[in-house]
């Protein structure tokens, strides 16, 4: 009996000797003093800069879907729904089209919550004459009764039009650096909502939405298009094979999706999600595009190519159908039941810097 004590006596002496030994070596590997960080204590919320460690507060969208007693609206079918169109992935998100969803259950459901949905837009050189046709269609069509801060990007802010906003709809106009080539702007966006997240939506927007400007809205965008990570089916390619995909196909490229791969083309004119989400999104794809300009190699579709690589390995939670960011105004497909959002025709040498 004695002996069985003094030998646990023994063991636990040497336990607190071990633990000792790897607690020191630990602090010797991270710097001992503190003055650095190993990246991979962290917790998911904390980013390091180049000022140091700062706090991300990332605003929680963590509610129930609660619906209110009494509310009336047509029952759910098990049994009916689309037909001429897939409604869901085979990951299991969904895909929003025209009758899949009910305003009347899923607006009341999500006024309950007091969101806030950041919208960015960026209008380089002449792209500013979209302006005014994108805002004035999107206080009539766009989450219309729920808050909307849009922030528009441009180089002439003195060629902003006004436009009348809605209820809690603000507009907040910020003067960037124009660019000389189109596909810089264009990917130049990603560092800008980066950053844009980083200082200062974190924690004040539960939701944010990443448009073209060259657009217009004709239907109704509303709180159906929410999720934690959400892209939109390119209006020219959802009904295409995968090998017809325009992925950059160049293993060269980070943006570099093989033959045999690929679940949708996205566009890269709208996508969105949870600030965290979107931050992380845009991010990576900054970082791709660094490391492509660094091997001297510039993906076919700049930013939207490295979307898709992003969308192929990190999953939407909810896919928009091409409703949301159609082709154009006059065109039609016979699954399009509503127009909701559409490319505005240009001619690109009119309206851009370079060819
Ligand atoms: C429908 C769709 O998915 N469109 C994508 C597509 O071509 P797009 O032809 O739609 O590209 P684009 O010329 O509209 O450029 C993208 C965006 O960059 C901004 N901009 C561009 C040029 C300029 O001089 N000033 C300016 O402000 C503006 O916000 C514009 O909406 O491919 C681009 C990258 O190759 C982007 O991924 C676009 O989102
Ligand atoms: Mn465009």
């Amino acid at each position: 009996m004695l002996l069985r004590q003094n030998f646990i006596i023994i063991l636990l002496f040497f336990g607190m000797v071990l633990s000792g030994l790897i607690y020191l070596n630990n602090n010797q590997c991270s710097g001992g003093t503190g003055a650095t960080v190993d990246p991979r204590k962290l917790r998911y919320n904390q980013q390091i800069t180049e000022q140091g460690i700062t706090n991300l507060e990332w605003k929680q969208n963590t509610f129930g879907l609660h619906s209110s007693p009494g509310l009336l609206y047509n029952q759910p079918s098990a049994l009916v729904g689309r037909t001429d169109v897939a409604s869901v992935t085979s990951w299991s998100a969904p895909i929003i089209w025209e009758g899949t969803f009910d305003s009347t259950l899923i607006d009341s459901i999500y006024k309950q919550q007091n969101l806030t949905i950041a919208t960015t837009v960026f209008a380089l050189g002449k792209y500013v004459g979209f302006v005014k046709d994108f805002l004035e269609s999107a206080e009539q069509h766009y989450f219309v009764g729920f808050r909307v801060h849009y922030y528009l990007f441009t180089d002439q802010p003195e060629l902003v039009p006004e436009v009348k906003m809605g209820e809690n709809h603000t507009l907040t106009v910020r003067k960037v650096q124009s660019l000389n080539r189109w596909q810089d702007i264009s990917m130049g966006r990603m560092e800008k909502l980066e950053k844009l997240i980083e200082n200062e939506l974190a924690s004040n927007a539960n939701y944010i939405f990443c448009l073209d400007i060259d657009t217009k809205f004709y239907g109704h965008w509303g709180v159906e298009s929410l999720g934690r990570l959400v892209g939109v089916i390119h209006p020219w390619l959802f009904d295409t094979s995968r090998d017809r995909f325009t992925y950059e196909r160049r293993p060269k490229s980070q943006a570099y999706i093989p033959a045999g791969e690929g679940d949708y083309y996205y566009a890269g004119a709208a996508f969105g999600g949870s600030l965290e989400n979107v931050h992380n999104l845009t991010k990576t794809c900054r970082e791709q595009m660094s490391i492509d300009v660094a091997n001297s190699i510039e993906a076919v579709w700049q930013e939207e190519s490295h979307l898709n690589k992003y969308f192929l390995l990190n999953k939407p939670s909810k896919l928009l159908s091409p409703e949301y960011m159609w082709r154009d105004i006059n065109e039609s497909a016979a699954q399009i039941k509503i127009v909701r959002f559409t490319n505005v025709p240009k001619i690109y040498a009119e309206v851009r810097p370079n060819l």
